[in-house]
């Protein structure tokens, strides 16, 4: 996962990605292609973008009975894309078949994307994760018991917040994936995150990726925004 900064194009349709990535011409990207956009635009939005030779993280959160998430996966495999997602919540049996899955549907002698499982959103604090999804434990702790769950079911990493990423680290290890949401520029607006880190902190935790949505692709100017970014993101003030 190299350290990437993976932009979130959660955009409703194909003519506003476009108008997003006009400016970026001849850069390959890491993005994301979300709910929003793949509900709209389906496998054709997946195989535009890899055309233009951006690497893709197809995020569909799949959370089914293990034999639906065997299928849907069999068939995601088939764009190509690089990294793809499950809620570690559908259980260990479901994510195993998820990557089964995946393997079936992925052409021979082409490597497989990645799957990594969302353990809890960074839309949650711990405080409401206690009270509406009766969890007892701390908020880190769940998220380290969906990690380890995650591991043992095969997968290569989660979707965590940057908060939980060196714990996470320390306990299952160096090449299990942690990929973060809710990162933010001290300067923006949290919006609907509750575990939000900026870019420096995530770098300090070690964490694999990042995911960047609306601080860029919200942004007056989404290039000069993105290469700020980077040069935060790799720490080239340092
Ligand atoms: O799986 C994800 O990508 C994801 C998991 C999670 O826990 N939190 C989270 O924000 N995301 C996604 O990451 C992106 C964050 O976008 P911004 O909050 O606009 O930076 C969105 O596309 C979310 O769907």
């Amino acid at each position: 996962m190299d350290n990437s900064l993976i932009i979130a194009l959660d955009y409703a349709n194909a003519a506003e990605v476009d108008q997003f990535l006009q400016p970026f011409a001849g850069k390959e990207l890491f993005v994301k292609v979300g709910m929003e956009l793949f509900y709209q635009e389906g496998p054709s939005i997946i195989h535009r973008l890899k055309e233009s030779g951006h690497r893709i993280f197809l995020d569909l959160k799949l959370h089914d009975i293990p034999n639906t998430v065997y299928s849907a996966m069999k068939g995601l495999a088939r764009m190509n894309c690089d990294l793809v997602n499950v809620h570690a919540a559908g259980g260990k049996e479901m994510m195993a078949a998820a990557l089964e899955g995946l393997e079936a549907g992925t052409a021979s002698g082409k490597k497989r994307p990645y799957c990594i499982a969302v353990t809890q959103l960074t839309s949650t604090s711990e405080e409401q994760m206690k009270r509406e999804q009766l969890i007892g434990v701390s908020l880190e702790e769940s998220v380290l018991r969906y990690a380890s769950l995650t591991k043992e079911a095969g997968l290569d990493g989660v979707v965590c917040s940057a908060w939980e990423a060196a714990s996470i680290r320390e306990k299952i290890g160096a090449d299990f994936l942690s990929v973060c949401p809710g990162i933010r520029l001290s300067s923006d607006s949290v919006g609907d995150q509750k575990r939000v880190a900026t870019p420096e902190f995530a770098r300090k935790a070690g964490v694999s990726a990042i995911v960047v949505g609306r601080s860029i692709t919200r942004s007056a100017d989404p290039l000069k925004s993105y290469e700020h970014w980077m040069e935060v993101w790799k720490g080239v003030h340092q």
